[in-house]
């Protein structure tokens, strides 16, 4: 790489989809137009498009590639096996009409033989990525960095949330360094692979088949707040230079492939526009609450938004519960006992959740499907019911949700496996009727 390997060193461009422009080599990038007869340097000209052409124009989303090598040029692709990353809403499945909880899925001897390709297992998904509808949650776990094998997923875009262990994730636009608490969007179609520094990890994907993720609307907000477009951070301009070939794994159609390629596909060594992985740091996130009373919609805490072609009613709202200060007056300050139209699934990065202090680990994960009962455990309604209500900081925490107006469906190895939380309604049992008439 010319970039630096090193994370200290590791530089970015700042924003979220707008007109980035980063060359490895001086004069790598042409000027004043996009494709020149020959290229800069000679370099091939290929075009990445993230949405159709005629996609209205602050929605359309393209970026300019001058590579060494253009992208097609590879071996013949193989059928490959990763049986546990399944697409879209498997219809075979009885999807189950109740609360669903996993614990944490152990960093085994399996999961350290895994890359982050292999170490991938579809834990729910709804809709379907042929007509670029629906989610799939998705969770890793991996102990093996990608070495000379590049990944490329023609289904949709990734959004990573790394629970333990941090990514190096190589791009083709360049390099982004990712470490638990912070979040990564990988484009739809562009290869990339990531290396391991920390061994064993475990992290959370959703696999968004549909509109690609922006930031929501921030109405009577304002011009400021939740995420900022600029603490969004793209790469600079990248290249790997060691000689040698590269294993491409491209999931296409719910289906992998496998095809030899004899340079690398990390050749770029300039490239302008909007359509470009970025990484973010959920630290920056502006929390916006309660200052009097009651317990606000958590659509305050959205930092990205895919929709659909319903407005206001998401394909995935990209939520999240970061440390916060609690301080509403005569409230009930958790989670209030709710069935929505909306579908709920949790991760937690770290700490604790206020609804669930006790039974929702980190690593774990949670499903409240469409008109799924569900709220604070028994434990979280006994505190908050008697808690001094003084202001208090719920810190060190950090939850989130990929919400979808679709269904999930769990997957068959998600409802078959033992980490499946099959107590998990007793959380609630202990709620007594206590009316007093
Ligand atoms: O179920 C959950 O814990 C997520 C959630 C949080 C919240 O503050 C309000 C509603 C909601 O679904
Ligand atoms: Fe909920």
């Amino acid at each position: 790489m010319t970039a630096a390997t090193s994370s200290t060193e590791r530089r970015y461009q700042s924003g979220f989809g707008n007109e980035y422009a980063s060359e490895a080599v001086p004069g790598a990038l042409p000027q004043g137009r996009n494709n020149p007869q020959r290229g800069p340097l000679d370099l091939y000209t290929e075009l990445l498009s993230g949405t159709a052409f005629t996609a209205p124009r602050h929605e359309n989303r393209r970026t300019w590639l001058y590579r060494r090598q253009p992208s097609v040029v590879s071996g013949r692709y193989q059928p490959y096996a990763q049986p546990l990353w399944t697409t879209g809403a498997d219809r075979e499945v009885a999807l189950p009409p109740e609360p669903l909880r996993w614990h944490p899925q152990p960093l085994d001897e399996a999961a350290a033989k895994a890359d982050f390709i292999d170490g991938m297992r579809t834990i729910a998904a709804n809709g379907d990525a042929e007509s670029q509808v629906g989610i799939g949650s998705l969770m890793y776990l991996a102990g093996r960095s990608m070495e000379r094998r590049a990944f490329v997923n023609a289904d949709g875009e990734m959004l990573v949330v790394p629970q333990q262990g941090r990514l190096v994730i190589t791009t083709e636009l360049g390099v982004l360094d990712v470490k638990p608490g912070e979040i990564a969007v990988l484009p739809r179609g562009m290869a990339f692979k990531v290396a391991l520094p920390d061994g064993l990890s475990r992290g959370y994907v959703c696999e968004n088949y549909g509109a690609h993720f922006r930031l929501p609307e921030l109405g009577p907000i304002g011009s400021n707040g939740l995420a900022n477009a600029r603490d969004f951070q793209a790469p600079v301009a990248a290249f790997e230079t060691e000689e040698g070939g590269y294993e491409i794994v491209k999931k296409f159609g719910g289906r992998f492939w496998q095809a030899p390629m004899k340079q690398s596909p990390f050749n770029v060594v300039a490239w302008h526009g909007n359509l470009s992985p970025v990484k973010y740091d959920t630290a920056h996130f502006m929390v916006i609450g309660s200052i009097s009373f009651d317990h606000p919609d958590p659509s305050i805490f959205t930092v990205l938004t895919s929709p659909s072609d319903t407005p206001g009613t998401a394909n995935c709202d990209f939520v999240i519960f970061p440390p916060r200060w609690m301080v509403m007056e005569n409230t009930f300050r958790p989670p209030w006992f709710h069935r929505n139209l909306m579908s709920e699934f949790m991760g937690l990065v770290l700490g604790e959740y206020d609804a669930k202090p006790g039974g929702f680990k980190p690593g774990g994960a949670s499903l409240h499907n469409c008109m799924v009962p569900h709220g604070p455990d028994e434990e979280a309604f006994d505190k908050a019911t008697h808690a001094d209500l003084k202001p208090h900081k719920l810190d060190n925490t950090l939850a989130f949700m990929f919400e979808s107006r679709y269904r999930f469906i769990p997957t068959n190895f998600a409802l078959k496996s033992p980490a499946l939380d099959t107590d998990y309604a007793d959380c609630w049992a202990g709620l007594k009727d206590q009316f007093k008439a």
